[in-house]
């Protein structure tokens, strides 16, 4: 149970990646100024966390179930906390896809649907009225560059954040009136679980129903692409937690929080301008034209990212 003057932090998905660092991270806080529900569907993954979590775990680190896509086990869980009381509810639970779009059955869309968009709003709905109530809460979503920014074969990934980012661009207006915060954390590549679950998925993926040129430009040219990218650009998810304890620690937090420096200039070039063109012929010639020649566009992402943008994130140190 959390002590006085400590702050409920109430975290999704903790069973590995960036919620699990999260989760240790904020319940390691030096200050002990935060008591840690680090949540998860399945208990039976909980090992990592509480070995990472070490003697702080029954301390300022408590384990509960919850699953985003189910209501009961949200209300439950929620329940079950001394007066309903979460300070800062963290929505870190999610799930990528990748893939030629006529390969995928409507159902495996629906699911990244349901624990990316409605996961988060079925955990904001329980948590939010009491926040309101109170007139003080932060509530941190976890979107993506993807949230801003479509990346070719991520079209329903892509299309999950991007619904997550207009939702609480709405929201946010009105919680401002009851002195509640939201956030949006936008990391670009992690090495987490979930990069290993996307080669994992492009490997078995046989693309029924997609083309042969299609599952060429899939496999053979997005996929080796993306991989350099993960290697060149990717961000640990240690790297993400402290962003993430930045933000919750701020005295006035930023709503959007992109983490990765060297991903400003893709969304930059996206508000230059406003016809989409820039974006999407740049993406294209990244891929089609530069992909193989120089290993997709490292040099020119890093020749693009100049100091002034990298004062745009935040910044891990
Ligand atoms: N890694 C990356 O490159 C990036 C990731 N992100 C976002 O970061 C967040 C965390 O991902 P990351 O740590 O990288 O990936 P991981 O796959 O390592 O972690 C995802 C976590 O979400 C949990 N989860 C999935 N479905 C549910 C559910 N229905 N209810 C509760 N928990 C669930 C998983 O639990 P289980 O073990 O049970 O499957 C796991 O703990 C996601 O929202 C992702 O979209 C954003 C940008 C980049
Ligand atoms: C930038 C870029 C690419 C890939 C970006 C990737 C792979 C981003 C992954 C982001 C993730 C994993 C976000 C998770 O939410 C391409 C298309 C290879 C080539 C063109 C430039």
């Amino acid at each position: 149970m959390a002590s006085p003057g400590q702050k409920v932090v109430l975290i999704t998905g903790c069973s590995s990646g960036i919620g699990l660092r999260m989760a240790v991270m904020l319940a390691k806080d030096e200050k002990k100024r935060y008591h840690v529900i680090a949540t998860m569907r399945d208990l039976k993954r909980k090992d990592k966390l509480v070995e990472a979590a070490g003697e702080t775990y029954g301390k300022t680190l408590s384990l509960a179930v919850l699953d985003v896509c189910t209501d009961e086990s949200v209300k439950q869980c929620i329940d079950s906390i001394k007066d309903r009381h979460v300070d800062v509810l963290i929505n870190n639970a999610g799930i990528g896809l990748v893939g030629p779009v006529e390969s995928i059955p409507i159902e495996e869309m629906k699911k990244v649907f349901e624990t990316n968009f409605f996961g988060v709003i079925r955990m904001i709905k329980e948590v939010m009225p009491d926040m309101k109530k109170r007139r003080g809460g932060h509530i941190i979503v976890v979107s993506s560059v993807m949230g801003l920014q479509g990346v070719v074969f991520n079209d329903v990934y892509a299309a999950s954040k991007f619904a997550m980012e207009g939702f609480c661009e709405c929201l946010a207006v009105q919680l401002l009136k009851f002195n509640v915060t939201l956030s949006l954390i936008e990391p670009g590549p992690v090495h987490t679980e979930f990069e290993a679950k996307m080669i994992q998925e492009v490997k078995q993926r046989e693309c029924p129903g997609a083309d042969p040129d299609t599952v060429h430009y899939f496999k053979n040219v997005y996929l080796p692409s993306s991989l350099d990218i993960f290697e060149a650009l990717g961000q640990t998810p240690d790297d993400i937690a402290k962003c993430t304890k930045k933000v919750i620690e701020a005295s006035s937090p930023r709503f959007r929080n992109l983490t990765n420096p060297l991903y400003t200039p893709i969304v930059a070039m996206k508000y230059a301008d406003e016809t989409g063109g820039l974006s999407v012929h740049a993406f294209y010639h990244m891929l089609f034209n530069m992909g193989s020649l120089m290993h997709v566009s490292m040099t020119a992402m890093k020749y693009l990212t100049c100091g002034c943008l990298r004062s745009r994130t935040v910044s891990p140190n």
